[in-house]
């Protein structure tokens, strides 16, 4: 097991990006790396090849976190992350400080996330998205990568970070990850290790209430709808959608997306499903 280099600033990522000319893959992270980011880094590897080079970020990033959310209290197992990417042959870590990563402050230049970046999580989170999209791009022009790999557990950011792609012209592909379970079904999250013990036991009613709706598709969206809504108990809903799978209003057949969000004490947890309309 080879160790990954770290580059802790932009001179030392320039330097070390310098080194080679090989493919690359990025996974951006905030870190507390777990099943989850492991299957992220695995197709990354698997889109370069072991020729090529396999990037992670780890930043947890200021601007996406509203006034009263957890950026203080965000878990920083650096050390362990290391460890996770020595274990997962990542070549290259790129984890700067805050003020390297902004070193004029607060941007006054971001990415407007669009009519969608104010909907489900941002009608929530309001500026979540443009916090996302601004670092995102930062760090894609920093690392310079072919792919960039994201979950599909945060859905409607992969979508976002897809359109400003494509409205950009940014030349990076973005590729989607499907979401890693525990085997009851709870989305794997950084923010899981939160839960107490009876939030642990609520908190898969999530990826229940999305099974139950996903199988209930033949009778239509508010058979969709109905079936999830009844599996969501002691949670407090933030939202139930059904929408397109590019997260425009929901079709009355054809691909579609089911998103959940919900409360399991002060942890906030979410999740989404595919949903075939007939
Ligand atoms: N269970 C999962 N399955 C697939 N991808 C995931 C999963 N959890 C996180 N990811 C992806 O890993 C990348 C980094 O996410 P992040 O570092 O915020 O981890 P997280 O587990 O989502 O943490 P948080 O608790 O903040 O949601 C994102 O693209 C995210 O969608
Ligand atoms: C993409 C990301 C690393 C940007 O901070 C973050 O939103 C996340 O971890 O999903
Ligand atoms: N992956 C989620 C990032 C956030 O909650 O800010």
């Amino acid at each position: 097991m080879t160790e990954p280099i770290v580059a802790r600033t932009r001179d030392e990522l320039a330097e070390a990006l310098s080194r080679g000319e090989q493919e690359s893959a990025v996974v951006l992270t905030m870190g507390a790396l777990h099943a989850g980011h492991r299957a992220l880094i695995h197709a990354a590897r698997d889109l370069v090849g072991t020729g090529g080079a396999v990037l992670v970020t780890i930043f947890v990033n200021p601007l996406q976190f509203g006034p009263g959310e957890d950026f203080e209290r965000y878990p920083r197992p650096f050390g362990a992350d290391l460890a996770v990417c020595a274990e997962e042959g990542v070549d290259l870590v790129f984890a700067p400080a805050t003020e390297e990563l902004y070193p004029l402050g607060d941007p006054q230049v971001t990415v407007a996330p669009g009519p969608l970046g104010a909907e489900l999580e941002g009608a929530v989170r309001p500026g979540h998205f443009a916090g996302v999209l601004t670092v995102v791009a930062k760090l894609l022009n920093l690392t310079v990568p072919s792919y960039a790999v994201f979950g599909e557990k945060d859905y409607q950011q992969l979508v976002l970070v897809g359109r400003m792609v494509a409205d950009l012209d940014l030349p990076y592909e973005i590729v989607g990850v499907p979401t890693v379970r525990e085997a009851d079904g709870l989305a794997l999250s950084s923010r899981n290790r939160y839960l107490s013990a009876d939030e642990r036991a609520a908190a898969p009613v999530l990826g229940r209430a999305l099974e139950a709706g996903a199988a209930a598709a033949a009778g239509g969206p508010d058979a969709v709808l109905a079936a999830a809504r009844a599996e969501l108990t002691g949670v407090e809903l933030d939202y139930l959608e059904l929408r397109g799978a590019d997260l425009e209003p929901a079709p009355a057949t054809g691909p579609a997306r089911l998103l959940v969000a919900a409360r399991a004490g002060t942890t906030r947890l979410i999740d989404n499903i595919a949903v075939d309309l007939p």
